[in-house]
């Protein structure tokens, strides 16, 4: 992790400056294209490439489970963890289509599943980095050690090199996890010193009648744990999920090498926030794909300075949001590429009206 945090270096601003220019010679009102220019210069800044490729694109989904699922946190059995991977291998899970959909690589990584795969083990289709099979309930005692924290964010490091050795060019991070959204909001609201009333939510649906509950685990959780919130692997190790840390460790490993990653719904921008406490520089790789119904999910962004790019009230996980948002992320690219100039294309530019 150390060495990798080292290697994030800052934005090209000037080369920033260049892609601005370009765009405002590109045949179009200057600006017109709003969020995607800037969008375009972001992917300039964070590559250092002129004209920046982000496909193909790989898609990473960590999968662990979550001793905290004993307190009836969710709607779901935490056996449908290990089902869903299966169905990841299968093809059939939402994120399957839109990888499909979007020509993107995908690879389902085994960073903590409790429970057995159904057919027996799956040798094929998932990358096994078990660091423990689930964490620990931790209302009762820390979710893990520190040293399985530090390997669970190595496992999302060696994941992120892994892609970017194969050759695609942006990283889309998801999970799965049954009761992540417990673990996740405990992090959040001890990264940002919020309530936990202010970052708890339905998760998977359960019924309203439920959040109070759901926001007493919380509670004693933090409270029993006391997780020290200056030290983010600590706060991972306590209260926190072997997914949520190697999501962190792919943003810190794709930063590391100059590579945009699009950051999917909740749980991700929980993962988000706890690598940008690792290392600050880590938030200038990242984009943000959508804003998820979690409530908690406005808080997380909120921390982090973020605005995503599309709000479809999703709540589904599995880097399903972040792979919606991939083709306007390739829209900016190719708008930077493709699109003629006003000298090029001979129209008459703004400045030339009497
Ligand atoms: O990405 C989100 O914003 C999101 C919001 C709610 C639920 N999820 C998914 O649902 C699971 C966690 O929900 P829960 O209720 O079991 O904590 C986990 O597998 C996530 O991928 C994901
Ligand atoms: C079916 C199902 C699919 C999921 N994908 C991500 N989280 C999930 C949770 C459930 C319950």
């Amino acid at each position: 992790m150390k060495t990798t945090i080292a290697r994030i270096a800052i934005r090209d601003r000037d080369l920033g400056q260049q892609a601005r220019a370009h765009l405002d010679n590109l045949t179009k009102p200057p600006g017109s294209l709003g969020q995607l220019e800037r969008l375009a210069i972001e992917l300039v800044e964070m590559t250092g490439q002129a004209f920046p490729a982000v496909v193909p694109p790989a898609v990473l989904v960590f999968a662990a489970d979550h001793g905290v699922a004993a307190e009836g946190v969710s709607a779901f059995p935490q056996a449908v963890t290990a089902q869903m991977v299966a169905n990841f291998v299968g093809g059939g899970a939402a994120i399957n289509v839109f990888a499909r959909q979007i020509g993107a690589q995908l690879e389902i990584i085994d960073v903590g599943v409790a429970s057995e795969f159904p057919g027996g083990n799956i040798e094929r289709g998932v990358v096994h980095e078990k660091v423990r099979p689930g964490t620990a309930n931790f209302v009762d005692v820390d979710a893990m050690s520190r040293d399985e924290a530090e390997r669970a964010i190595d496992v999302g490091i060696r994941a992120a090199n892994r892609a970017l050795d194969a050759g695609c060019n942006c990283l889309i991070v998801g999970e799965m996890g049954i009761a992540n959204t417990t673990a996740s909001s405990a992090v959040l609201a001890v990264l940002t010193g919020e309530e936990p009333a202010r970052v708890v939510g339905q998760g998977t649906g359960i019924p309203q009648a439920l959040l109070p509950h759901k926001q007493t685990v919380i509670e004693r959780a933090i409270a029993a744990r006391r997780p020290d919130r200056s030290d983010p692997v600590e706060v991972l190790a306590k209260v926190g999920g072997l997914e949520i840390g190697a999501m962190a460790g792919a943003y810190l490993g794709a930063a590391a090498r100059r590579t945009p990653v699009i950051v999917d719904g909740f749980i991700a921008t929980v993962a988000a926030l706890l690598a940008c406490r690792l290392c600050p520089g880590a938030r200038d790789f990242m984009i943000f794909g959508h804003r998820s119904q979690e409530p908690g999910h406005a808080v997380a962004l909120a921390a982090l300075n973020a605005a995503p790019l599309l709000d479809l009230d999703l709540r589904l996980g599995e880097g399903s949001g972040a792979a919606l948002a991939f083709p306007l992320v390739a829209s900016a690219t190719r708008m930077l590429a493709e699109m003629a100039t006003f000298d090029s294309a001979g129209i008459a530019g703004s400045e030339s009206r009497e």
